[in-house]
This record gives C-alpha cells, structure tokens and sequence, in this order.
C-alpha cells in the first residue's frame, strides 16, 4: 500500500481502487459481490482479490479440522488487510472472534439476511414430521444442543462440506435432512430448497448469524468512513453486537454450544413517542447439556451490557462458562478448494 494510494479519492476523478479481499468459496465470493456491487454503485472503482485460507488450504491437504482451529477462515483475510494485500475484508460476521485486532476497524456492518437457521429435509419434511431415528446433518455444538433438546429422537451426526454438498446428502439420499443457517441458501439463490424456517423459540441462530462485516485498516480512515456511509446498517450493527456480548460473556469462543439473537423493534415510551428498543434472546448449554434459555430488553445504546447481564444471567442458571469444545464454524463451512 503506497502512501499515494491512500490519498486518492475514493470516487470520481483520479480515484483509487479498493480491493476486496474473499475466500474462494461460493458463499463468500457472493458475500463479496454483495458488497463489492453496492461500493460500485456509490462510484467506486473495486477489485475483488480471492484469498486462499490456511482453513482452505489444510482441507485440501486434508488436515483433520480440529486441528485447524476457530478463525483459521478469517485469518488469511486479515492478514492480508494488515499487509496492505487488500484493503477490505468482507466476512461472515458470526465466524468473526470476539476479541477486536489491532490495526483493523470494523468500518461496517451492512443489511442483513434473515438469520434463522433452515431444514433441508427430504420429501419436503418439517422437523416435526421426520420420524424418530431419523439422521440430521450438523456438525454445530449448538445445532446439536438446541435440535436434541426437542426431544424427536433424531439422530444427528456430524457432516462435512459447503452449502452444496451439504444439501446433496440430501438429494443422494445419504441423510434425511441438514440443517443450515437460512442466509447461506438464500445468498445463493437456494432458499426455495429449505423446508422449514425454524422457529428461533427452538432454534436460536448463532451469534451475528446471517450477517457481514467489512474490516479495513484502522489508518485509512477514509475508506473507513466511505465503507460506513455506503454499506453501514446501524440497527442490525447494535443487534449483532449485543448477540456477540453474550458469547463474550460466557468467554466462549465462537462455535460453542449459544444461540442470541437480537432485534431492534418500535416501542412507544411513556409519552407515547415511537422509541427503539433492544430485545435480546439467548441459549446456552449446561455441562449436562441441558439447555438454559433468557431474554432481555432495553435502549440501543446499552446493547453491550445488555448482552452480557444476559451471559451472566446464563451462568448463574448453570451455563457452561466457555461452553464444551467444538467450533461451528470449521465443521459448518468447509468448501472444497476453489469451490
Ligand atoms: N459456519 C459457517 C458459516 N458461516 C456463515 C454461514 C452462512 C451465512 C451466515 O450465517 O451469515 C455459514 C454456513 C452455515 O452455518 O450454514
């Protein structure tokens, strides 16, 4: 990144390019078009540069995942941020860690998909219709928690795999059904194969689930600002940040066995004035693995505290501090190489 580069406007004349940075898989590739489209229509001029990630690299070596870690997805990304290799990455946001690195500014949060998670099930199934002994695809700790909880007498096991391969176990006849986040099919046209949105009153989503995040180098402070003023969704940023604090004040990592999900809703105060309100739901698991489940609401602006009053909460009623090992995000989202 030249020093020049940085003081070129963003639009207009003379105007840098911004790349963005994506992995390779399809979901994020069309994460980043999302983004990259709506910087190209506010008159920037963008490059999407693909960035192969240590997590992509070691399943093509075909490195168990466990080994691999939490974040290994987001790593590669960053790195390249901070190395001046891109200028943004475009996230998952509920792969992200919760703890913040220096350098890089969360410059936005854009518009968000319905967060819920979906069934994929054979012979259009709900849920409730697949019969006992039936056999899930998940691998989530929190899937596996909130799905058991039901009490179906499924059988759940874990899978492998991206959003395709995942549902062609279906299609082949090799599960009965998957279960995935409901923004992973929509964002790639397939929605219409889900055959139940899932009631988040059973299944709560992951933390951030169903959202982006665009990182850029905290020093470019422009493109941090035109990033915020393009792209930038306040609301479902407050949400997404009161989901998170609950997963950091259970301090478990991301992929841990705790659904939140949060939405900012109109309410009227005691003048009758339309005011915005935080409302926050939570789950968590007990070492047991039992469920422990909490709501809570309050103003926008206090949506950190409220989501960690709700993490302890969580704890007093016998949540698991740190949850039980496992991570979502490896065993949910493995795209093949250069898939
Ligand atoms: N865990 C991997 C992952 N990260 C983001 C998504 C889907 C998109 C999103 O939740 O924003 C998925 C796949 C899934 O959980 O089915």
């Amino acid at each position: 990144m030249t020093a020049t580069a940085d003081v070129a406007p963003l639009t207009g004349e003379g105007a840098r390019t911004i790349r963005i940075g994506t992995r390779a898989s399809l979901l994020a590739r069309t994460q980043t078009d999302i983004v990259a489209s709506a910087l190209t229509a506010a008159g920037a001029t963008v490059e999407v540069v693909t960035i192969s990630t240590d997590g992509d690299r070691s399943q093509a070596a075909g490195t168990p995942i466990a080994q691999t870690g939490v974040g290994v997805f987001v790593t590669a990304l960053r790195d390249a941020v901070l190395a001046g290799e891109i200028d943004v990455a475009v996230h998952s946001f509920k792969d992200l860690p919760t703890a913040p690195v220096p350098g890089l500014s969360l410059a936005a949060v854009p518009a968000r998909e319905d967060p819920r998670d979906a069934l994929v099930a054979r012979d259009g199934m709900v849920l409730g219709e697949l019969p006992p002994g039936a056999v899930v695809g998940t691998g989530s700790p929190r899937r596996i928690a909130q799905i058991a909880a039901l009490g179906l007498g499924l059988e759940l096991v874990p899978i492998r795999g991206n959003v395709d391969t995942r549902i062609g176990k279906v299609a082949r006849g090799e599960l009965d059904a998957v279960v995935l986040a409901r923004a992973g099919l929509a964002r790639l046209g397939r929605v219409g194969e889900a055959t139940e949105v899932l009631d988040p009153l059973q299944v709560l989503p992951a933390p951030a689930q169903g959202a982006l995040a665009c990182e850029c180098r905290t020093e470019d402070a422009p493109l941090e600002h035109f990033l915020r003023s393009t792209l930038h969704d306040e609301s479902v940023a407050v949400a997404v940040s009161a989901e998170r604090a609950v997963l950091g004040g259970l301090g478990s990592p991301c992929g841990a066995p705790v659904g939140a999900l949060a939405e900012v809703v109109e309410d009227l105060d005691d003048d009758g004035h339309v005011v915005e309100r935080l409302s926050l739901r939570a789950v968590a698991a007990t070492a047991e693995g039992a469920l422990v489940r909490g709501s809570a609401t309050g103003e926008t602006e206090d949506a950190e505290r409220i989501g960690r009053e709700l993490a302890e909460e969580l704890l007093a009623d016998g949540a698991e501090p740190k949850g039980l090992a496992g991570s979502e995000t490896p065993q949910q989202d493995q795209p093949p190489p250069a898939s």
